[in-house]
């Protein structure tokens, strides 16, 4: 399976400026024999939270239908990271979704775990049903949000859900690239299956700066392909999901874990 990361600067506060770098990108883009794109967090509108509501898509639209027809044209599945997205209320959830190639959605998420160092419980409704393991391809993937990375019960979750491909969609900051880094290759390691997580770049009108460094890594925790911390690129990996079963076979951590005997699951 070949993957393209996507990592550009989301335009504060500007949606349609968003859609059309997005529209851009896919434009531009030698897709190839790409099957999957991956878009970041929150793309469409950035942070700016106080003013959330007037980002927000209803049911994913009219984004969805857009990405449907991108999806549609390129003959590729897009993991197309969160937005901001209402569901007829007045709550915003940090909505992530993923559109198969025919344009049809495969995929709906909301963020479960919201951020108290940026004031997400403030502003957003958080999620109340846990990120699902979903087909790409036929192949078993999940699809979690940013902050979901630090919470290592879900991606367990998920990897004995039977997923072999975790997607990180993010808007990580800078001063934590080190968590970063390790969070993500330890979630490849210890569930022995493909991380790929997509960040932005460049620094938000808030002063926030973002960490870049979209990467994808495989079942022994190496590092395939990576972006820089600063450079709008593509990130791009072929997947070899048999090699998964071989890191199990090798290190046969599903085989020797006590169950009975772990105090919290
Ligand atoms: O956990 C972190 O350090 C960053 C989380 C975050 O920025 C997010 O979830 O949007």
């Amino acid at each position: 399976m070949k993957i393209k990361i996507f990592q550009f600067q989301v335009i504060d506060s500007d949606t349609e400026a968003n859609l059309n770098k997005v529209e851009e990108m896919f434009r531009e883009t030698d897709l190839g024999s790409t099957d999957v794109v991956v878009l970041p967090e929150m793309w469409t509108s950035g942070y700016d939270l106080e003013n959330i509501r007037d980002y927000a898509a209803d049911n994913l639209e009219p984004v969805k239908s857009f990405i449907g027809r991108l999806a549609a044209d390129n003959d590729v599945t897009v993991v197309a990271g969160s937005i901001p997205n209402t569901y007829g209320g007045s709550g915003v959830y940090n909505t992530a979704f993923t559109v198969n190639n025919n344009g049809e959605l495969i995929y709906e998420y909301s963020k479960m775990h919201l951020v108290p160092m940026l004031n997400e419980p403030e502003f957003l409704e958080s999620g109340d049903k846990p990120a699902e393991v979903f087909e790409i391809n036929g192949e078993p993937a999940g699809q979690v949000i940013c902050y979901d990375l630090r919470f290592p019960e879900l991606f367990r979750d998920l990897s004995l859900s039977g997923a072999k491909i975790i997607f990180v969609v993010a808007e990580w900051p800078i001063e934590r690239t080190e968590h970063w880094i390790t969070l993500l290759k330890a979630r490849a390691i210890e569930n022995q299956c493909y991380i790929v997580a997509s960040n932005t770049t460049g620094t938000q009108q808030n002063g926030t700066q973002f960490a870049g460094r979209s990467m994808i890594i495989n079942p022994f925790g190496e590092i395939l392909a990576e972006a820089a911390k600063d450079t709008e690129e593509t990130v791009t990996a072929e997947l070899d999901l048999n090699y998964i079963a071989k890191v199990r076979k090798d290190i046969p951590i599903f085989d020797s874990r006590r169950k009975e005997l772990y105090k919290y699951l």
